[in-house]
């Protein structure tokens, strides 16, 4: 990258590599190098960017291993969840937008088909390599034009279900595959439960450095016309044992553990197999979430993810916070509530942090469970709580309640049990793209009888949603609220029960009534305001619920003005279309009622900030102005 030699991000033989065929020339002592200022360029472009880091430090070395051994891509390398991908987009043609990363037109922080085709699998949720892996390998002896599928999956991923579900799966067709399981003791938070000690208990019984047992069962991988082929191999195989009994029942042969650090033995070890497996295959590569960067090594999370930060320090440069996220007033909250009522417990899948369930379970150790990567569980789980008396508050961001939505149904919704979803995430998040944006809770929600379905407009009506949800007990109940910082409004000491059903008269206007469902309200405001200047300030409501209805005030909304406006930061099928269902069944369309709804647009967002996110959506402040002065027929310059 520099042209000072002592610059220390000076990268001359990865400024040489463009594409994983100029890996092919390389010696394997420069392939070494090539680690190292892969490693200094990775750290380098989020320094920058910010992103997830940990993850992408520790895969280097297994990501030039893999790179120089197989051929993407007719190889198909497919990263599971993809946050560890960065190292893969420096070597695959992506060095030069590397640092547009996760922001508006750059490259996206996970695998992406559209963006390349090195990915040949998008991702950004967990657990689904092995499958797609599986898929891969079946259109391939199915005649398909393709190589050899090589899933790469963390520990906490390979926790997930449907990872299990795809090794038996693919242990039953024993055809050639590869999993390779990087094994760092981490998922976000320490890992959860027996698989995670089943992995340690793996290489504390067969060390690393266990020489003698390494090659001992690579032979059999092998086809019998092999076996003289094989006691070379066990000389290349040096650093390797033999176990994993659970993977060998599952039908894989098992190879590892190895050190995923150690080019010395993940290249002679991947071109033995490339060779020779004639079956599924698992290599346990044991690695450091982190590594080779002290700032993310020492952070209790491996430097999971980050904001952008000071080379030499490491320190972050996070803009200072004007009001308290709306996690942290949720976790505050249902803390509260807890005290008053010990039956109130916590479920997270995997994001203690995330989801200020940590906070929770600071203060609640034993009325908190964190489930692992699990959403599935987590809801039954929640289910089987609440049948035994307990008020679980299930808190789960609204992109991965998704992975558990017939456990919403089957479990939760037909038995009437009163489980509380706390829907975090809800909207566009921002830089981790369409694959976490939350955008569909509020139709997936508000389709099943029976659940009652709110979302916050502010940070002090979570927490009233919070107090709300504790004192429903007749079924089940959710509440939605965003990503990042509340809107800085007076806080109640306590939270309040709302009246189930009802929303709040915000502003009082003529003409056209805007009926606003979660944060958009402050964006309806400023539209107001804006209005107001031209004398057409338009009636501003809080629907708070989107079931049951508060068809009340939608029959005063409807019968007061000329036309209505409903928005809502969620996709086709939720608040508006709910909306719109009553209004049509009122017959009040066929007297030329006007309506609109503004909703995400029917499109996947790209990452870019919330606000161009929302922007493009068409929902910001200027645009619902626009809104309401078209439906009123006012003609207004067109805006850029
Ligand atoms: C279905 C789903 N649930 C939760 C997450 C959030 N998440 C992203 S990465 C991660 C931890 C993954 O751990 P691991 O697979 O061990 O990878 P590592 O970060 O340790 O490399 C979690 C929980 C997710 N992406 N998908
Ligand atoms: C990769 C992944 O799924 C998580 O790391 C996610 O990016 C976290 O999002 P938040 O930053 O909103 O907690
Ligand atoms: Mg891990």
């Amino acid at each position: 990258m520099s042209d000072n030699p002592n610059d220390q991000t000076a990268t001359p033989l990865l400024d040489k590599v463009r594409l994983p065929s100029d890996l092919k020339g390389l010696s394997d002592p420069e392939l070494k190098t090539l680690a190292t200022e892969l490693r200094a360029e990775t750290i380098s472009a989020v320094s920058q960017t910010g992103g997830h880091l940990g993850a992408g430090l520790g895969v280097v070395e297994l990501t030039v291993a893999l790179h120089a051994v197989f051929d993407a891509p007719r190889d198909k390398i497919v990263w599971d969840v993809g946050h560890q991908c960065y190292p893969h987009k420096i070597l695959t043609g992506r060095r030069d937008r590397i640092r547009t990363l996760r922001t508006k037109g750059g490259l996206s922080g996970f695998t992406k088909r559209s963006e390349s085709p090195y990915d040949p699998f998008g991702a950004g949720h967990s657990s689904t390599s092995i499958s797609a892996a599986t898929g891969f390998t079946m259109g391939r002896e199915l005649g398909a034009e393709t190589g050899d599928a090589i899933a790469v999956i963390g520990d906490g991923a390979m926790s997930g279900g449907m990872a299990f579900e795809a090794m038996n799966h693919a242990g039953h067709l024993g055809k050639r595959m590869f999993v390779v399981l990087n094994d760092n003791e981490m998922s976000i938070a320490p890992p959860v439960g027996a698989l995670s000690s089943y992995l340690t208990r793996l290489y504390s019984e067969a060390p690393l450095q266990d020489l003698k047992s390494a090659a001992k069962g690579a032979v059999g991988l092998l086809p019998v016309p092999f076996q003289e082929g094989a006691r070379r191999a066990k000389e290349m195989l040096k650093g390797i044992a033999m176990g994993g009994t659970l993977f060998e029942e599952l039908g894989f042969s098992y190879v590892g553990p190895v050190d995923g650090h150690d080019l010395d033995q993940l290249l002679p070890l991947l071109r033995t197999l490339k060779a020779r497996a004639t079956g599924p295959v698992l290599i346990h590569a044991v690695t450091k979430k982190g590594k080779g960067y002290g700032p993310a090594e020492n952070r209790p999370d491996g430097g999971h993810a980050t904001a952008k930060f000071d080379l030499s320090t490491g320190e972050q440069k996070k803009s200072p916070s004007n009001a308290p996220s709306y996690t942290k007033v949720f976790a505050e909250s249902l803390i509260k509530e807890a005290a008053k009522d010990e039956k109130i417990v916590g479920i997270t899948a995997a994001m203690p942090d995330g989801t200020g369930l940590k906070q929770f379970a600071g203060v609640y150790p034993r009325r908190c469970f964190d489930v692992g990567i699990a959403e599935q569980h987590a809801v039954t789980f929640s289910a089987g709580l609440a049948a035994s008396g307990m008020k679980p508050f299930c808190a789960i961001y609204s992109t991965f309640l998704q992975r558990g939505y017939d456990q919403i149904v089957h479990d939760v919704a037909i038995q009437r049990l009163p489980v509380r979803f706390a829907i975090d995430r809800a909207g566009l998040v921002g830089a981790d793209g369409a694959t976490h944006a939350g955008s569909f809770d509020v139709g997936f929600m508000s389709s099943l009888p029976g659940m009652v379905v709110m979302a916050a407009a502010d940070e002090a009506e979570l927490v009233h949603m919070v107090a709300t949800a504790a004192a429903h007990d007749e079924g089940p109940i959710a509440f939605r609220y965003p990503r990042g910082e509340g809107m800085g409004v007076d806080m109640p000491e306590e939270g309040v029960p709302l009246e189930i059903g009802k929303g709040r008269m915000i502003a009082e206007g003529a003409r056209v009534a805007i009926l606003s469902y979660g944060t958009r309200l402050a964006e309806v405001l400023k539209a107001r305001e804006a209005l107001q200047a031209r004398g057409l300030a338009p009636t501003v409501a809080d629907a708070r619920f989107v079931k049951p209805l508060d068809t009340d005030l939608i029959d005063r909304l409807v019968a007061e003005h000329e036309a209505l406006i409903c928005i809502e930061e969620g996709a086709i099928g939720g608040f508006g279309s709910h909306v719109a269902q009553y209004l049509s069944d009122q017959g009040v369309f066929d007297h030329g009622f006007k309506f609109r709804s503004m909703v995400l647009p029917d499109t996947f967002i790209d990452h870019a900030s919330p606000e161009d996110m929302y922007h493009s959506a068409g929902m910001d402040a200027p645009q619902i102005e626009a809104k309401v002065l078209e439906l009123l027929g006012v003609a207004v310059a067109k805006r850029a």
